[in-house]
Formats: C-alpha cells, structure tokens, sequence
C-alpha cells in the first residue's frame, strides 16, 4: 500500500459517479482525493473518514444511514451560504483492507487552506485589524450556524479555505459539523470503542475533553476560532502533534488560559479581555456565539483606534528595524517604556497594528504551559521613534506594505520567537502509535506546495493589509506600523535617536510539543496499478494507524466497481474471509491497514443503502429524467472519462440514474434533440393538417361550384 494513497483509491469509481484521481492531502482524520464527477465531468474533493476499526460491517449500515441524515443540515447551509463549501453527496466504501470509510464529496476548491498560508509566512503574523476584515464573512457564517444549532467542533487552520479566485466568499469553511456528527454516532452505536476526542487536540475546547464542562456548542467554535485568530495574528501554528493528555492538560488549566499575551503577542486589554472570555475554561462563560465575540473584537480595535499615534510615511521607515531602541528621555505619550520590570513578557509589538504596547502595572497574563522551558531569548522587535504629531494621514499615502518585510512579520504582532525544542509523540483520535520516520515522512504541507503555486503576495492586496475597505464606523486614522517596503533612511530632520538597545528577555509560551518533519514526496507504489503522479497537500502530520491484527478479515468489498441494481440501492457481497495477511507488504503500509472485525454473517448486504446521496436526494421527476438522459447524449461512449477507470464508462453512466445532477451541474447539460425534433414535428402536424384542410376545401368549393354551374 502505498503511503501516498492510504487507502488505495486512486482509480476506482465510488458509486458509478465519482473517479478517484488523485491524492490531495491527508489530516489528522480524514483523507481528501481529487476526483472527477463523471456525469457532468466537473472536479470534485472526496474526503474519506479514518475511522478505525470500530466501524465494522454490523455498524456499517446504521452508520450510513444515520451520517447521511445528520449531515443534510450541514451541507444544506452549505447551499445557503457561499462561506460554506458546498456539500455534494455522502456515501461510505471499503478499502481493499474491507475498512469502511465513510466519505463526503464536496466541491472542488482551487486555492489552499489558511494553514499553508500560516506556514509559509513563516512567523510573520498579521495584525487583528486586517483579521477582523478578511474573516468576517467567515465569522457571519459560523453565527449563521450557530443560529441553526449546528456547530462545527473542530475548527483550525485547516478549516479555513483561502479560494484562489475569491469570489461571493474568499474563505470558504471546511467540514462544518462532521466532528460532533460522528462524535455522537460514535458514542452511539459504539459506546465505549470510539475515541473519545473527534477533534484536533490542539484546539478542542475544555468541554471536548471533559464533557463534564458542557457539551459541545458555540462555545466550543468561540473557543477554538480565538485559537485560530491567535495563530494568524502570531504567524504560527499551534502544534498539533503530541500526546492528547498533555493537550488536555493545558486547555483544562484554570490558570493557563491561551490569550493572545500568552502566546506573547502584545495586544490592548480589550482584546485580551475580549479573547480571555472566548478562551475561558467553563463554556458558560465564554462568549455564547460567534457573532457576540466578534462584535466585542471589533469594538475592542474601534475603542482604541483613536488613541492611536499615527505618523508620517518617512516615519514609517525609520521604524523597520529588528532591534527595540527606546528612547530615555522621551517615552511615547500613553506607552509606558520598555522594561524588564514591567513587561517579563517581553517588548511586544501590537496584534492591532498599534505602536508597541506595553502590559502595564498589571501583573502579567499567564502563559499557556510549555511543553519544553525555552531559553530566553532577545526580542526583535520596532523601534520606538521619538513622538510625531498626530496626523490623519489618508490610506493612501502609506507606503505600499510588503509582507515579506522581516521586520514587519516580526514587528507587527509581536512575535515570541520561541525554539524550544519539541518533545515527541503523537496523538489523535484513533489511539495511533507515534509515527516513524518511514511511516509518516512528512507532516506539513506535503503536496499543497505542489499543487498550487501560491500568488505571490501583492502589495495593497486589500486581504493582506485589510486597510482598503476597513467597515469600522469611527474613519480609521493610519496605523503607523505597516509593512514597510523600502529599507529604513537616516532623518536629517529629526533629532537624533538615542541608542540605548533594550534588551528584552522573552518567557516561554506555549512551545511546540512536536516540530514538524520534513515533507516528501513520491511516486505511489501501487501494485497492478498505473502509477500516477500524486499531488500531495499535507496540512497535519499523517496518522498512523495501528493494525489489528488479531482478528479475522473480510475480504474486500468490491462495491464501487458494480453498477447498481436500481435507484438508491447496492448489494454488497462479501466473500468468506481470506486468512490474515502474513505481514503487510511493506512498512510504508502499516500504517494505514485497518483490519476489521468478522462480519456476523457470510453475507453481508449494506445493500438497500445507497452508497452516495446527493445535494438533491428526492428525485425531482420530469426534469431529472430529461437530465439524465441528456447527460448520456452529451458523453458517449468515445468520450470515456478516464481511461485508467476501471468502471466502463458504459456501466458508470447507466448508474447516473442514483445522482440528481446539482443546479449547478445541469449548467453544462445540453439538452437532447430529441426535444427539439418533438416541437418540430407539432409544427408539422398543424401545416400538413392545414394544408389537408386547405386542399380539402378547394377541393370541395370546386365540386360545388361545378356543380351548381351544371344545367
Ligand atoms: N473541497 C476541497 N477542495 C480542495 N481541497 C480541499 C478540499 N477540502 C480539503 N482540501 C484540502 O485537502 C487537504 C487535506 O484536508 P483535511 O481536511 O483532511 O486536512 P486538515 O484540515 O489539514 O486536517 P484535519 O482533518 O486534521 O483537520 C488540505 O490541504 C485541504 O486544504
């Protein structure tokens, strides 16, 4: 089995409809492929469940049922809100292992998620202000869920899709609902066997791991969404390898609460005041939805904004600097100077965008537990110029922001730069073994970076800057700190800049429990199978899967490849157990070969299920049928879809029968003649029979005429 396609799914057809082409990235519970819906030949995303063993064929069947009905809510939000990506089907297959894997088939994205885009800036964080902006569609969304009941419960960077063309939504949400679906169908056909946590460790809220706390609710979004907009403020992902205990630990911690100045971002009170209620450890007393922890952000900017410093372009310049100069004898008005005595968190540069903040007389926020003590290390961080005028500058006379400036990602939120070193292990869901080097070669990003070349950043780029359509009541003064794009010049007419360096020490925040491994890359070794290039997008590192390998086998179901009987059904066979596998083929495998629990009977029908149910279950019935049969006009057989398919194209396009097509995929459907030479020949019929009528007529009048002219 090949690392690079877990579940050996490239080329089969899942439910006649969908070919499996390539993999696209692996998280920590699901594997997403591309594919190609055969019928209206658009791309689609197919995200496989892993599961684990405890979906065996006796749950099988109310598994599906019950993951399909419950994910209807979900992806009909998904239809209503673009914020959303679109749901098109669910539906479950086997592996060749016989592991059920439950799918989603989803709309195909171009573009990449908000957790490649964090790792490539590399530290560079941005600030609140710009967050506020770009996420708030997303935000809106998530209220909107929250309003219908439905919660995410696993919301990380991952979630977050950055949509290459923008569009109605830019950010689209991944996965809305999925976690706390199969939460409780866990619990509730499996009690005692599912994992306990279906959601990243790194970001579950207190109540996922006691559930004494409450269950999941908005709350458990609050929670995890502040932890996202940390990340993108800080310019770094949370680690999310590690042992869930010690996640647990951490999230449970009365005292450690994850805020922004935990992380050593160096934000007003009001913010961190505003994330400490997000982040609270019981959910009754964080902020109840999204929509109310959003406002309190917004305002939280808004009420500090006209407190700001604001100063001229040139200004900007001089700031850029790696080093913290502050000035003895003139402190900036309201900011308090830089000291080891007021700020053990270090000289720390506003998440706002604001000039450089200090936390006042008031102690120091605790940090979130490190893993590994970090040594101290010297900041980085702006300069403190001299004070300027305020002055209401227009956006437009900001110098165009570069983000790449080193200085700026280190400037303007403030960055710990923390290098402790990480401890090993890995977590999850399923009780996984660590993973070893073989295994799982490569955490990060694995073939995001191949697929897609991400556009380059651009200067002005209103969702980089956030400063173009800012939907703040109060009309912003510019904020000083911005992405400088020319290296810093020497002011004649300034007086001259004392140069006293403060050195800063930075106490340790939240440190990576594990580092990330290098990605690779790699042709798949399928046997008896056309090795194809593999796209590999990575945002978490693989999960193992530990074998069980004390238990008999079914033999592999084989499903996808057979047409199905009728509307909404397919019989599924299963042959008598082959003998346990000697060993795996290789070790890359191990890994992800999930045997299953004996089927209680030799014959095991999932049948009467369909295997995948689209946007548009109910079949609507005159328009569907003219659709169908115009999806088959329009493909013929030359135009097989794949020619690695093992489905005949044949056999794949008499199953459309089971997939209404979607609105948006009956665009590409071209209507079949036949309904034109049907108009034509009701038009026929009235000519010819207006004509008959015509000479009938004639003739007649003619008789007639003829023979009253008779003597
Ligand atoms: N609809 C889609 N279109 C295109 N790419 C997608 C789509 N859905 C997910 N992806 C991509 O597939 C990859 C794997 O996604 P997945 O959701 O499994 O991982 P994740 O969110 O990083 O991890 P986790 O499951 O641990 O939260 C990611 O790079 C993600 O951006």
């Amino acid at each position: 089995m090949s690392s690079l396609d877990p579940f050996r799914m490239i080329g089969k057809t899942l439910a006649g409809h969908f070919l499996v082409q390539s993999l696209v990235g692996e998280g920590r519970s699901s594997i997403v492929y591309k594919g190609l819906h055969i019928g209206p030949k658009k791309p689609v995303a197919l995200k496989c469940y892993k599961l684990g063993s405890w979906l065996d064929a006796a749950r099988a069947e109310t598994f599906l049922k019950r993951f399909r009905e419950e994910s209807k809510a979900a992806s009909q939000i998904g239809k209503e809100n673009a914020a959303f990506v679109r749901g098109i089907g669910s539906g479950m297959t086997t592996s060749d292992e016989g592991v059920y894997i439950p799918y989603t088939v989803l709309e195909w994205l171009e573009g990449h998620s908000l957790a490649r885009e964090v790792a490539e800036r590399s530290q560079s964080g941005r600030p609140l202000t710009e967050l506020l902006v770009r996420f708030e569609p997303a935000a809106k969304a998530l209220a909107q869920a929250h309003e219908q009941k439905l919660v995410h419960g696993d919301l990380t960077l991952g979630s977050f899709f950055l949509v290459k063309s923008g569009g109605e939504s830019p950010t689209k949400i991944l996965d809305l609902g999925v976690a706390k679906v199969i939460r409780d169908l866990a619990r509730e056909i499996a009690p005692g066997e599912a994992p306990q946590l279906i959601a990243s460790p790194s970001h579950a809220a207190p109540e996922q791991f006691d559930p004494k706390l409450g269950d999941w609710g908005p709350p458990t979004d609050v929670y995890a969404l502040a932890l996202v907009l940390i990340e993108v403020m800080r310019g770094k992902e949370i680690p999310s390898t590690g042992e869930e205990k010690d996640f647990a630990a951490i999230a449970l911690d009365p005292k450690k609460r994850p805020t922004p100045r935990s992380f050593g971002i160096s934000v007003f009170d009001a913010v961190e005041n505003a994330f400490a209620k997000a982040v609270a450890l019981a959910p009754s007393e964080r902020w109840s939805s999204v929509s109310e922890f959003w406002s309190e952000l917004e305002s939280a900017v808004r009420s500090e904004e006209p407190t700001r410093r604001v100063l001229p372009a040139e200004v900007l310049a001089e700031e850029e600097s790696e080093e913290i100069e502050v000035p003895s004898t003139e402190p900036r008005p309201a900011v308090k100077p830089a000291t080891d005595d007021t700020s053990p968190n270090g000289v720390l540069i506003d998440a706002t965008g604001l000039a450089p903040s200090v936390p006042a007389a008031a102690p120091p926020p605790q940090t979130a537990a490190p893993a590994v003590a970090a040594p101290p290390e010297r900041v980085s961080a702006l300069p403190v110029p001299p004070p300027v005028a305020p002055v209401a500058a227009p956006a437009k006379s900001i110098p165009a922001p570069t983000r790449s400036s080193p200085s700026a990602a280190a400037g303007l939120v403030g960055v710990s730069k923390s290098t402790a070193p990480a401890a090993s292990g890995s977590g999850g869901l399923f009780k996984i073994p660590p993973p070893t080097p073989t295994l799982s070669p490569s955490p990060k990003k694995l073939s995001e970076a191949g697929r897609i070349t991400p556009a380059p950043p651009q200067p002005g780029d209103v969702a980089a800057t956030g400063r173009a359509s800012q939907p703040h009541a109060i009309p912003r003064p510019v904020v000083a700190r911005s992405f400088p794009s020319t290296p810093a010049k020497p002011r004649s007419d300034l007086p001259p800049q004392p140069s006293k360096l403060a050195t800063v020490t930075v106490p340790p925040v939240l440190t990576p429990l594990v580092s990330g491994t290098p990605a690779t890359t790699g042709t798949p070794a399928t046997s008896g199978r056309k090795p194809e290039p593999v796209e590999v997008r990575r945002d978490t590192p693989t999960m193992p899967i530990e074998p069980v390998s004390d238990v008999p086998r079914i033999s592999p179901v084989e499903r996808d490849a057979a047409p199905q009987a009728g509307p909404g059904a397919m019989e599924i066979k299963a042959t008598p157990p082959p003998p346990p596998p000697e060993k795996v083929e290789n070790g890359t495998d191990a890994r992800v070969v999930r045997e299953m629990v004996p089927p209680p009977k030799a014959n095991v029908s999932v049948g009467d299920l369909p295997s995948v149910m689209v946007d548009e279950p109910e079949p609507r019935k005159d328009k569907d049928t003219r659709q169908r049969e115009t999806v088959r006009i329009a493909m013929p057989n030359a135009t097989q879809p794949n020619a690695t398919s093992p489905v005949p194209w044949e056999a794949a396009s008499a199953n459309n029968a089971l997939v209404a097509p979607t609105k948006e995929d009956s665009d590409s459907v071209v209507y079949p003649p036949r309904t034109v030479r049907r108009r034509r020949g009701l038009w026929g019929v009235a000519l010819v029979s207006f004509l008959v009528v015509f000479v009938l007529g004639a003739i007649f009048i003619g008789l007639w005429h003829y023979s009253t002219e008779l003597p």
